[in-house]
């Protein structure tokens, strides 16, 4: 029997569609997609990407400590760019909120995102 959980906080965007931020199922956690978005005012942060980024990790650490975790337990990320000219930066960023080793990751160029949003990142977190 799967013992599974639903994981709300007010630290990270709240859901702006018929999802759970996250979604807890024994030791996994399925981590809703993020987007740039100000936990307080749910406005886009900025237009600059690497701000974009800085925030969805931002809200992605957010879900994961609301879940008992931390971004190092994330073991899979899948990013989506509006602009794939933009993977240098995400990169970086990327560097700046995990350490080695990193998660497996698949990065894809994407036409639109929520919001008008130039990047979304989602994963699964193992605690
Ligand atoms: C932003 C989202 N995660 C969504 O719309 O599914």
């Amino acid at each position: 029997m799967t013992n599974r959980a639903v994981i709300k906080t007010d630290k990270a965007p709240a859901a702006i569609g018929s999802y759970s931020q996250a979604v807890k199922v024994d030791n996994t956690v399925y981590l809703s997609g993020q987007i740039p978005l100000n936990p307080q005012s749910m406005e886009i942060v900025s237009s600059d990407f690497t701000e974009q980024a800085r925030q969805v990790f931002s809200n992605l650490r957010a879900v994961c400590e609301a879940a008992n975790g931390s971004l190092s337990h994330i073991v899979k990320l899948n990013l989506y760019l509006t602009d794939l000219s933009d993977f240098a930066a995400v990169n970086e960023v990327m560097a700046e909120f995990f350490e080695q080793p990193y998660p497996a990751r698949a990065a894809v160029g994407v036409k639109e995102l929520p919001k008008g949003a130039l990047f979304e990142a989602e994963g699964v977190m193992v605690i």
